[in-house]
């Protein structure tokens, strides 16, 4: 089952279960189309699978695992529903706060169910985040600033959220910059998480960006990764939905499911 099936993400992952041995669409959710096939959508892949207006009409079919795609309020809602439906999310869906990602891990446990919060199915972009936590073990001085493409509604980035908490975890809390700086342009040194600066560029001509720079006494090292396209995160929304298939609990970041 996927949700947000006519998005950028979505349709990818249309194609990827289509053509995955293991997966099978049951059906898709989308709040316009709902009573619909795909094809007769005629925006949607010509596919004979149903359109369903809800998560709970979409669960009438028995899916085992749910593809959200979709956006931060619909995505939350999802995920939560899911749970207590019985089907194992696997949520792509950024804009996700602490407290959300807590309750609904209880939820997973409870319910005995695995589950996937991932801000980003890139595996460079987890390698980023995990050659970054490394880098500020002995680089403590870090910025980052995340580029993305103008539709996107969230701010910063999940991914930049992401890394700023796993930084974070090993960087001794300090504000980056000096003691006394000002800002005579409120918003110029950016979004501020635990004294680290976090900035957000967004412009058309973009896809997914990011960019960690670590600075220290003559020098400075900057990790970057660039998604291209939405197919660079098809492995890891398969990677996902293998996993929640065979496990219990809640995953947040899939570096957890990589070495
Ligand atoms: N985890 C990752 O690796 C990635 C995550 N994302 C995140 O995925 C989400 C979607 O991104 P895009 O595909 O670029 O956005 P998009 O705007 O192209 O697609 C979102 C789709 O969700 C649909 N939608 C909204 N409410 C819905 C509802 N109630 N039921 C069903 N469908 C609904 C919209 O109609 C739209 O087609 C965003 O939160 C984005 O940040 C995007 C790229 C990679
Ligand atoms: O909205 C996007 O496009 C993306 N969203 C995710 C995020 O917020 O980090 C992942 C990727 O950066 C693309």
């Amino acid at each position: 089952m996927i949700a947000g099936p006519r998005g950028n993400m979505g349709r990818e992952a249309v194609k990827l279960v289509q053509r995955e041995e293991n997966m099978q669409l049951t059906g898709v959710i989308d709040y316009k189309f709902g009573g619909m096939t795909m094809q007769e959508t005629e925006t949607m892949e010509p596919l004979q699978i149903p359109v369903y207006e809800t998560l709970d009409e979409a669960a009438e079919n028995k899916p085992d695992v749910l593809i959200d795609l979709t956006n931060p309020e619909t995505g939350k809602k999802h995920l939560r529903r899911a749970l207590e439906l019985g089907i194992r999310p696997v949520v792509g869906t950024t804009g996700f706060t602490d407290d959300d990602i807590n309750v609904l891990s209880e939820l997973a446990e409870e319910k005995e169910l695995g589950a996937v919060i991932a801000p980003n199915f890139a595996i460079g972009a987890i390698l980023l985040m995990k050659l970054s936590v490394m880098a500020a073990k002995y680089m403590p001085n870090v910025e980052i600033i995340e580029q993305h493409h103008d539709r996107k509604l969230d701010a910063p980035s999940g991914t930049a959220m992401k890394t700023a908490q796993m930084i974070s975890a090993v960087r001794p809390a300090g504000s980056q910059g000096h003691p006394d700086e000002e800002e005579a342009w409120q918003g110029a040194r950016g979004a501020d998480y635990e004294g680290m600066k976090v900035h957000s560029v967004r412009l058309p001509g973009r896809v997914a960006h990011q960019e960690v720079i670590f600075g220290g006494e003559g020098q400075t090292l900057t990790i970057r990764h660039d998604s291209l396209n939405r197919a660079s995160f098809m492995p890891g929304v398969k990677m996902a939905v293998e996993h929640v298939t065979v496990s219990a609990g809640l995953v947040y970041g899939l570096e957890n499911l990589i070495d």
